[in-house]
């Protein structure tokens, strides 16, 4: 190819924003491109398995910057197209630049724009970069590179095709070819959202459209959006879901109770395994605890907070996996499985008491702990467990003993729920973004806005190809028609259930003695006055709450951390004081602390007066017991690196 492509590109970004690199790496393509406005300004762009690499030579000097193929969520290639007159616009019509009529991407509302048979690019980035307070978060980067050194725009739109598909492949690509190949056809599946409008303070579907849908939307990524209507909607939608392999995966838009609703629903089937095994489940914390977010976001050294949605966003576009323990819970009435924490006493009365202050988002953890604290509760029972080994708590994640997936079941409860729909947008965006004489600075900002407008439902929606939400009679509706409104959907949809009593559970089979039976010999067991017991096996509780910093996704290992009765307030006030930094537990053996590294344990509390909790959701009073079940479900990550193609 020769060196007439048209490069146009200006950062508004300061120098140094973008990382410096050599060019180093495989190239894959080559290609220069210059500022129609700046014609001694050169841009060598270079295709390599690290990521875009763009060299700038002007006046002498050269500057390379890179967008790394982690940082890639999709690329699009478009052409530029005016709006014929009389139609009602759908994009922001402010930034239209003098003269030139309308130009936005492909949409049924606009013609080509013939005179220009240039093909354009666009790469969107989230790129790393240090805030003032040297805290690392992700910015949005266009990348607009437009092809035009053919004379037909079938020739153009092909360079920029090829270049798009490489891209594409880098991103896919893990090492793996047969990998590849699986990724590759993965890609025209859909997404399986989730979403709880009433998770956190309740603004679940704004955040969702505002934050999520554009990314989707940037990546290609066919939707399909169910609301939730109730509580275990979400849990009988995985469960009756007949083709659920058809999906890529599983989002979930909402807290750790509707991820432990989508856990739970997945082991009401007979093919609990086969799901676990090739379906992911991502979430996106839109919860007021948001622990499973947090602790993904921590062991994969992603930056969570300021933008803790925009992120998860990111990271279920891209699909990347890792395995994550489950623990097989016991209680008197139900067998569940959980992926956070179990929790008897002082944490989980917070948890649950504050309920009522739901309103205040993830504040209301603070309010109550000052609350119990004045009016400590102590519980009496009985605490038996099987210390991990040695061996375990040094051994990688590659050493562990494969899961357990020997099936059995049993009944338990569940109920029946309908399904909805989807919402309005509205949003922010930081861009890198290409101009010359203002003209791609219109295409581009023109089409963000139509993803943003919060007038138009059907623009939200409009570049996720293939995208399905749920309608009032339950049969499902192109991207292209106006959502209904779901507050008044009822829908139709009914599922062949039952009695909740007669819903079996299934999932791996225990190697615990029943409930009712006694502890064998060798597990340790004590009895006394708890403050309280807490088995968690996650790094973070909640999104300020780092419970246990060596936890890991998959280590194998339940960490239980005990406050015995008689410790002090001010040794608990520095315990709660401590938790937002995981500096809560004395580094020295305490005698009233302790946090013991387990493979089962069990917990006897004595009497009917208290809370116990699953993954921040009440369960029955009473004997409970729980054990790992290493690397059983696969959970969406974030980025690490890139191998070679
Ligand atoms: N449409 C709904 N109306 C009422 N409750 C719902 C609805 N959908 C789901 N639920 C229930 O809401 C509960 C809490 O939801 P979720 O976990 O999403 O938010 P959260 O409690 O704010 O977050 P976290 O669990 O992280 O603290 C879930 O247990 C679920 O059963």
């Amino acid at each position: 190819m020769g060196s007439q492509g048209d490069y146009i590109v200006k950062s508004k970004e300061k120098d140094g924003e973008c990382k410096e690199v050599s060019s180093e790496g495989k190239v894959y393509l080559k290609e220069t491109f210059y500022i129609s406005s700046k014609k001694n300004h050169v841009f060598i762009v270079k295709l390599t398995d690290v990521g875009l690499c763009l060299r700038k030579e002007a006046n002498s000097s050269t500057k390379e910057q890179i967008i790394k193929i982690n940082d890639i969520v999709g690329c699009r290639c478009l052409r530029s197209q005016k709006k014929p007159r009389g139609r009602a616009a759908c994009t922001c019509s402010s930034s239209v630049p003098r003269d030139k009529s309308r130009v936005s991407v492909e949409d049924d509302n606009f013609l080509a724009d013939e005179s220009d048979v240039s093909a354009y690019l666009y790469v969107y980035a989230y790129v790393f970069k240090k805030s003032l307070r040297n805290n690392c978060r992700r910015e949005r980067t266009v990348l607009t590179l437009r092809f035009r050194s053919y004379d037909k725009f079938d020739d153009n739109i092909r360079e920029a095709q090829k270049w798009r598909t490489t891209i594409k492949r880098l991103m896919l690509y893990t090492g793996d070819v047969l990998q590849l190949k699986s990724a590759i056809s993965a890609e025209q599946k859909k997404l399986l959202v989730i979403l709880n409008p009433k998770s956190g303070s309740g603004k679940a579907r704004e955040l969702y459209q505002q934050q999520v849908a554009p990314i989707y939307g940037e990546a290609e990524i066919p939707i399909e959006l169910h609301v939730t209507k109730r509580a275990n909607f979400a849990r009988e939608l995985v469960r009756h879901k007949h083709d659920i392999f058809s999906y890529r995966g599983i989002v979930v838009c909402g807290g750790d109770g509707i991820y432990y609703e989508v856990i739970n629903g997945i082991m009401e089937r007979e093919d609990w395994d086969d799901v676990f095994q090739n379906i992911p489940i991502g979430i996106i914390p839109c919860g007021s605890g948001n622990g499973l977010a947090r602790s993904i976001a921590h062991v994969y050294n992603e930056p969570y907070e300021p933008k803790p949605i925009l992120n998860a966003a990111i990271t279920t576009a891209k699909g990347k996996t890792a395995w994550m323990d489950l623990v097989r819970v016991e209680t008197k009435a139900q067998i569940m499985f959980s992926f956070l924490s179990i929790g008897w006493g002082l944490i989980s009365d917070i948890d649950i008491e504050s309920e009522r202050l739901r309103y205040m988002g993830h504040q209301r953890f603070s309010l109550w702990s000052l609350r119990r604290l004045i009016g400590l509760r102590t519980y009496h029972g009985k605490i038996s467990y099987i210390p991990a080994s040695t061996e375990l708590l040094n051994a990688t994640s590659a050493e562990l003993p494969p899961p357990n997936r020997i099936k059995h079941s049993i009944s338990c409860n569940t109920y029946l729920t309908e399904e909805g729909g989807s919402q309005d947008a509205d949003g922010e965006v930081i861009t890198l973004e290409t101009a010359n004489d203002g003209f791609f600075d219109t295409i581009d900002r023109q089409r963000l806005d139509s993803f943003y407008s919060t007038t138009s439902r059907k623009t939200a929606y409009y570049s996720v190809a293939g995208s399905e939400y749920k309608s009032i009679n339950g049969s499902i509706r192109g991207d292209d028609e106006d959502f209904p409104d779901h507050d008044k959907v009822q829908d139709n949809t009914s599922y062949a259930t039952s009695n909740p009593k007669d819903v079996q559970v299934f999932g791996p089979s225990s190697s615990l003695p029943s409930l009712m039976s006694p502890v064998p010999g060798d597990w340790v067991v004590e009895e006394g006055d708890y403050v309280m017991v807490h088995a968690t096996y996650q790094t973070h509780l909640s999104s300020d709450v780092f419970f246990v910093p060596s936890s890991k996704l998959s280590d194998g290992i339940i960490w239980l951390v005990i406050i015995k009765a008689g410790v002090t307030r001010p040794a608990l006030l520095n315990f709660m004081m401590g938790l937002s930094s995981g500096t809560h537990l004395p580094d020295k053996e305490h005698n009233y602390f302790k946090v013991i590294p387990v493979t089962a344990f069990r917990i006897e509390p004595t009497g009917n007066d208290g809370i116990l909790t699953v993954d921040g959701e009440r369960v029955d009073y009473g004997p409970i017991q729980g054990e790992v079940c290493s690397s059983l479900a696969k959970v969406m990550v974030p980025e690490k690196f890139v191998k070679s193609l």
